[in-house]
């Protein structure tokens, strides 16, 4: 257990420190502070500390904490305390002056031997944000310093504490928003599942990442991993259950702000690749993805993924009537039921990567079975070239549905959300909302959908052209706007992404067409796109219009233009990779490599100077 005491002066940390660490019979005791001082008080200060601890305890005195901590991982240890550490690295870095200095890569360090501590550590440090901004700017620096710092430091302890005038405060993991139906029942796969062939993406070897943190109540129980998620048997629930969620729709378009991800777990994160035995940057775009994901979770290393969900938002369109799709309408369902027997693509790219999937029949124009339909707003959306696609109050209940499906996942244990999408004629209203929002003519960005001939091209184009003449008048509302050209199932996917952000949950997302309701997403809830990793380039060009309007670079570029989530979930795997590669490279310490700075070192040492020839 690694435990992260806080507090101020004299409010009592260490004693409660020494407390957690009363049962051992032996303790190491990392001393940081400086001893070689004049300082008579300072002196004193230290002499209490010490006849407070009994003999059980061998004392240390080092700034070298993270070798110290790797030279013995196991023995109970108390370090004391992080504040002394910071002073020591800015003292060895020169960092007291004007120049700002860069100490991430030893933070880094000092996270991941903590990290890999595998017996009981106690780090005391001092909570200095709630005391008066120092007048000066070295008090100032240490001040931000220290809070990056214990924030980083938190991110790799179980437990973390705040002692304020002798009482201890738990301090929770990470915040999250109390969910819109917290009587919604959890939701269940739509498609009986099937043990996955491939390694899940939770591998069942021990990791290195640590045990879970303490969980906030309103959290679910630790999720289950991927295998037994797989192993799950379908239970359908039916239309009338209960646990149908009641989610106000009058409120739908109303976002909470959202929150960042982690940003000191960001600079623990690629400050840990620095440790990694590779060249610095050297895994490219994985590393980015690990950091983001680390970032996400707010813990670095990531905990591996271990119930990574899809959901399928379905839904028909009054415009797929005007020959705009290669397909005919007819096609949805028959989809929808493929979905559910399991033997769609979504499927079979779900199986392979360890994640489950969810359909959601939002607006498909035929009845389908009680476990799909509990959040079914209408029978096809209408045609957005003529009509609103959605009244306001059918558009802010598919809105609510969304954010209530994002709710249960995330209560149901899903660590990473993947929406996908079916719809023939959906291209349709996608380009529309794309070209509105990102202020396009039609000919730029119409694509071919599921195949289209140059006659279809010409249709859709027409289509789109009218569409976005209606949808242009909406640019400043996005709720009227997912009425007017959406339809029911982009308004849904739009509240799960924006939902997601807000349970801080990363998302993958896919093509066009969810990137389409990405963007309304993004407009709903600003900032949400920081949770979005893009999973690949459809070859619709209006998909690399959105991501570029959104900042996001995809992670595949595949030439698939196919929806339902399979270029989310074709990703999917690298992702995990990313998490693997924090979690289970050796550094360059503990696999006796050397590093760069110890080339440069030979290199300018004497000997190798004027070394042999
Ligand atoms: O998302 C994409 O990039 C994408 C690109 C082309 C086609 N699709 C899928 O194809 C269907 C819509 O195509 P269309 O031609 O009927 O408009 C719908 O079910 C989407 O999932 C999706
Ligand atoms: C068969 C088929 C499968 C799909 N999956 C997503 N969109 C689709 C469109 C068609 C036509």
């Amino acid at each position: 257990m690694r435990t992260l005491v806080l507090g101020g002066v004299r409010s009592g940390k260490s004693g409660y420190g020494e407390s957690l660490l009363g049962d051992h019979d032996r303790v190491r005791y990392l001393a940081t502070g400086p001893t070689t001082t004049s300082d008579a008080e300072w002196l004193a200060r230290v002499a209490q500390h010490r006849r407070r601890r009994d003999d059980r305890y061998s004392t240390v005195e080092t700034t070298d904490v993270s070798d110290e901590l790797r030279s013995d991982a196991h023995t109970p240890t108390l370090l004391d305390d992080l504040g002394n550490w910071l002073a020591a690295q800015l003292d060895r870095r020169g960092g007291w002056g004007d120049e700002p200095v860069d100490i991430t890569d030893l933070t880094g360090d000092l996270c991941a031997a903590i990290s890999s501590f595998d017996g009981d550590l106690v780090i005391i440090s001092s909570e200095v944000g709630l005391a008066v901004v120092p007048p000066t700017p070295a008090g100032r620096r240490f001040q931000d310093e220290l809070g990056a710092l214990n924030a980083a430091v938190a991110a790799v302890c179980d437990r973390v504490v705040l002692v304020i005038a002798g009482r201890v405060v738990e301090l929770p993991a990470s915040p999250t928003a109390a969910p819109l139906s917290p009587t919604a029942a959890p939701l269940s796969p739509t498609e009986p599942q099937i043990a996955p062939t491939a390694p899940t993406i939770a591998p069942t070897e021990p990791r290195i990442s640590p045990t879970e943190p303490e969980i906030p109540p309103t959290e679910p129980e630790t999720p289950p991993t991927a295998t037994e998620v797989a192993a799950t048997t379908s239970t359908v629930a039916p239309s009338t259950d209960p646990g149908t969620p009641t989610v106000d729709p009058t409120d739908a378009e109303n976002f909470p702000a959202i929150e960042m991800p982690d940003m000191a777990t960001a600079g623990a994160a690629r400050a840990r690749h620095l440790t990694l035995t590779k060249p610095a940057g050297s895994l490219g775009r994985l590393e980015e993805i690990g950091i983001w994901l680390s970032s996400c979770q707010g813990i670095c290393p990531p905990r591996p993924i271990t119930a990574p969900t899809v959901a399928v938002f379905a839904g028909d369109h009054g415009v797929a009537r005007s020959g705009v799709s290669a397909f005919p309408p007819e096609v949805t369902a028959q989809m929808v039921a493929n979905f559910v027997a399991g033997g769609a693509a979504v499927n079979v790219l779900a199986r392979r990567a360890g994640a489950t999937v969810h359909v959601f029949d939002m607006s498909v124009d035929a009845d389908t079975p009680p476990e799909v339909s509990r959040f079914k707003v209408r029978r096809s959306s209408g045609d957005l070239t003529t009509t609103d696609a959605l009244s306001l109050a059918e558009a802010r209940e598919a809105l609510a549905a969304g954010r209530a499906v994002a709710d249960q996942l995330v209560d149901s244990g899903a660590d990473l959300l993947i929406g996908g999408e079916m719809g023939i004629g959906n291209t349709t209203p996608a380009t529309v909302l794309i070209g509105a929002l990102a202020r396009r003519e039609p000919v730029e960005i119409v694509g071919r959908g599921t195949g289209i001939d140059d006659a279809g091209w010409i249709r859709k184009t027409a289509a789109i052209r009218d569409g976005m003449r209606r949808a242009r008048r909406h640019v400043h509302d996005p709720l009227s706007m997912l009425a007017a050209v959406a339809g029911a199932d982009l308004t849904a996917l739009a509240g799960f992404l924006a939902q997601a952000a807000v349970r801080r949950t990363p998302v993958i997302l896919d093509g066009m067409v969810v990137t389409a309701a990405a963007m309304v997403a993004a407009e709903l809830a600003p900032g949400a796109s920081r949770w979005w990793l893009a999973g690949h380039r459809s070859v619709e060009p209006a998909h690399t219009i959105a991501l570029d309007h959104l900042d996001l670079v995809p992670v595949l570029d595949m030439s698939m233009r196919l929806g339902e989530g399979s270029g989310a979930l074709a990703a999917l795997p690298l992702v995990a990779s990313s998490v693997d590669i924090l979690t289970s490279m050796a550094t360059f310490d503990e696999a006796g490599v050397s590093d760069r700075d110890a080339a440069d070192d030979d290199v300018s040492s004497p000997a190798l100077a004027t070394g042999p020839s």
